[in-house]
């Protein structure tokens, strides 16, 4: 829909009306068509201000609308009509204007954009290129390499770097629209030769080929076999090289192709997950819209170690006025400097002065007291946790928030030592805490809503994606990174390398394999998890077989190269070596080599060649058959919990839309298939048995991803 308005001194006001954010639906296109139709037919008007309702612009094509028929006025020819009438169009920007809502500005004749508006064409982002003549018009007005930066990465801009880069004519504080008005009286004269963009010439930059050259190396190195900002390197070649005709050709041709392909599905599958995690809901029927948070102006973080000093720097980051406690004096001290460090760091990259007043250190866990929340942040070892979180149920005012960053312990058990287990609620964080975007929010039995709302708002205040998620042994992540890291390791056995698996992993689409990821974060922390379980360590029975724990199949690889003191990266050596305590470059050790083939011998196994097919598909169907247990057991509210939980958390490619959305790409029969065999094979291993929702799902026929919700709920209302 579009809103069509005659205002004073001849001139036509449109106004886009498509809540929340105006997509360019197939009711909005035929509103503008019309619209400006008459306007150009009146010849009362003069000139015309593109508008949208309620201070947004435009958010571009209705993202809904892709999985059906297109249906409605073609984008193409409605924009090239309006930069070709002899009227002039001047697009008032507020809010936003990205994607198709961008290509519209572009077709207009000026673009006056409100100052705290986002311009951006973020189509790389949901697998397509901007295909509405974005790949050709922006080329023409900014230049080559602005426009192969914005529209590979999708990176939203300030109206203050488009007025810098010329996209934008004008930037104001005042009404956009109303200034955009007073801008086409002044214009309604003026000759439009020179501001339609498509008639421009390209300014190629005299190093051209090797800009795009360089840029294309660049990008499918970011790209992890993603294949839409290969193409829209290649649209924006079209626009160097060739006339805006055949560009425009290039354009719709390589759109075709990426619109069908399922890295596109993936990633617009992504987009509406990550809004779905959002809108959370607990089994008590408590969530988003009908529980407040509490506000939270101060915290506290217990514990300066690596976690402690990321979730302090995200904290002061939000503006939440921290005090960070840590009782070893030296590890206070390391601990402050690096905090403040990064601070300074962060806040010099934005030309504004670090909030450092917004923090405070401790080495006494009295002087936290006032706070409204806290995070305790040490080691994994639940005899420590719980002396802290009795401490903290002292010291603390009554209605204070305890939460724990432990990464898989009971929060129940935490809660059970309070006296207010409504005030417990997990908040796991990734490392770098300051980096990574996850947030597990983790309710325990006696959590409160308002608890968990307020953990996932000031979530959100950090700038974190938060997931709500029930408790039980490493909540959604960790507890499916379970299986994956077993079967990792009984590859080893069976006759793999590391860097044979992590190859398989990371031509995937992984940021890193299994075995690199663990040598990065220390192999000693899965070796204190596995103690603490009583898989290994001094609880275990020196009788009891070594691949074996709890009638099960155990591989106990990992133990025995922690003995041996090969920590990871900062031991200079783990699954890898480094040239260096703290080295980042992996090389493939003969030691470990010689290991593997020692343990085999010793326990009587004998090598077989294990192709990459299988390492993927044990890898990554022993972890997707946990995730489908998660939602079985109502520990993820819904696929997309798992996906956003796995593609922020885990580096799981994003254009493969997480690890439930892949299941679906791939078959659920061809998983239960897989699985079936696997564990026919290996029937000690029961993290390969198929989970009853698997097997339930491929009974009905296989629904797509979308459905699973609606299918978990009417099954578990049917136990
Ligand atoms: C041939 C022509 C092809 C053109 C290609 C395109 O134009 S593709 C679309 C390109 N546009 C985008 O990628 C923008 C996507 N949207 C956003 O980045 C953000 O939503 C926003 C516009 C920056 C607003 O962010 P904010 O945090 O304020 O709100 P939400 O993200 O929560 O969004 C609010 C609701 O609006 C829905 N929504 C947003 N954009 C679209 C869209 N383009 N199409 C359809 N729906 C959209 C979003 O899903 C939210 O809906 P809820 O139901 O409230 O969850």
């Amino acid at each position: 829909m579009a809103r069509y308005a005659h205002i004073k001194d001849s001139v036509a006001l449109i106004t886009l009306t498509n809540p929340p954010v105006n997509a360019l639906s197939a009711a909005v296109r035929h509103g503008i068509t019309e619209s400006v139709t008459r306007a150009l037919r009146d010849p009362t008007v003069k000139a015309v201000v593109l508008c949208g309702e309620n201070g947004k612009f435009c958010g571009g094509a209705d993202i809904r609308e892709f999985a059906g028929p297109m249906t409605g006025p073609a984008f193409v020819p409605m924009l090239d009509d309006i930069e070709a009438g002899d009227k002039p169009v001047v697009a008032a920007i507020e809010g936003m204007a990205l994607g198709g809502g961008l290509e519209l500005a572009l077709c207009c004749h000026y673009r006056i954009a409100h100052s705290k508006a986002r311009l951006g064409l973020p189509e790389v982002t949901l697998g397509l290129l901007p295909a509405a003549g974005g790949t050709q018009r922006l080329p023409r007005l900014i230049g080559i390499p602005a426009s192969l930066e914005l529209i590979t990465t999708g990176r939203h801009i300030s109206a203050q770097e488009a007025l810098k880069l010329g996209i934008v004519d004008q930037v104001t504080d005042k009404n956009a629209c109303e200034v955009a008005v007073e801008f086409a009286q002044r214009v309604m004269d003026k000759p439009l030769e020179s501001r339609r963009v498509s008639q421009q010439t390209v300014q190629c930059p005299p190093d051209l080929e090797a800009l795009l050259e360089n840029t294309m190396v660049q990008v499918k190195k970011r790209a992890r076999g993603a294949i839409a900002p290969v193409a829209c390197v290649k649209a924006v070649r079209a626009a160097a090289t060739l006339p805006y005709k055949q560009g425009m050709e290039r354009e719709r041709d390589m759109m075709g192709t990426l619109f069908n392909s399922g890295q596109a599905r993936a990633l617009q599958y992504f987009f509406f997950a990550q809004r779905a995690v959002g809108k959370w809901s607990l089994p008590s029927g408590a969530c988003w819209n009908n529980t407040k948070p509490k506000p939270v102006h101060r915290a506290a973080v217990i514990g300066l170690g690596t976690m402690g000093r990321g979730i302090t720097v995200s904290l002061v980051a939000a503006g939440v006025s921290v005090v960070a406690v840590e009782v070893g004096e030296k590890q206070l001290q390391a601990g402050k400097q690096m905090v403040m460090a990064i601070l300074e760091r962060q806040a010099q990259k934005k030309g504004v002065a670090a909030p450092l007043d917004l923090l405070r250190f401790s080495n006494n866990l009295k002087d936290i007291g006032g706070v409204d929340l806290v995070i305790e942040a040490v080691f994994e070892d639940m005899a420590l946790k719980k002396q802290i979180f009795k401490e903290l149920s002292s010291v603390c005012k009554i209605d204070t928030l305890l939460c724990t960053n432990t990464s898989g312990l009971d929060i129940d058990v935490l809660a059970s030592i309070t006296g207010r287990p409504q005030q417990v609620v997990g908040m796991h964080f990734f490392a770098p805490a300051h980096m990574m975007k996850l947030l597990e929010v983790v309710h325990g039995r006696h959590s409160s809503p308002e608890a968990v709302a307020t953990a996932m708002s000031l979530g959100k205040k950090m700038g974190k994606v938060s997931v709500a998620v029930g408790n039980c042994p490493g909540f959604v992540g960790n507890r499916m990174l379970m299986p994956y890291v077993e079967q990792a390791n009984f590859l080893l056995e069976e006759g793999a390398t590391p860097e044979q698996v992590d190859q398989a992993l990371e031509e995937f689409g992984f940021a890193m394999g299994v075995f690199r990821m663990s040598d990065l974060s220390g192999l000693d922390v899965g070796w204190r998890v596995r103690k603490e379980a009583g898989l290994t360590g001094p609880s275990v029975a020196a009788t009891e077989s070594p691949r074996k724990r709890q009638g099960r199949r155990y591989g106990p690889i990992a133990d025995l190269i922690c003995e041996q003191g090969r920590l990871g990266q900062k031991t200079g050596c783990g699954w890898y070596l480094y040239d260096r305590p703290g080295g980042r470059e992996a090389k493939p050790d003969p030691w470990i080599r010689r290991f593997l083939e020692e343990y085999r011998t010793k326990h009587g196994l004998k090598a077989r060649a294990i192709d990459k097919q299988e390492i993927l598909d044990r890898c990554l169907f022993s972890l997707i058959n946990e995730g489908f247990r998660a939602l079985e057991d109502g520990i993820a509210a819904g696929p997309e919990d798992v996906d956003v939980i796995y593609v922020f958390g885990y580096s799981w490619p994003r254009h493969m839309g997480g690890p439930m959305f892949y299941a679906g790409m791939v078959g659920l029969a061809r998983v239960l298939e897989r699985l079936e065999h696997y564990h026919q094979a290996h029937p000690d291993v029961p993290s390969l048995q198929p989970s009853t929702l698997l097997r339930r799902l491929v009974a009905s026929g296989s629904p797509p991803v979308q459905q699973w919700r609606g299918f978990i709920k009417r099954m578990r209302s049917q136990l």
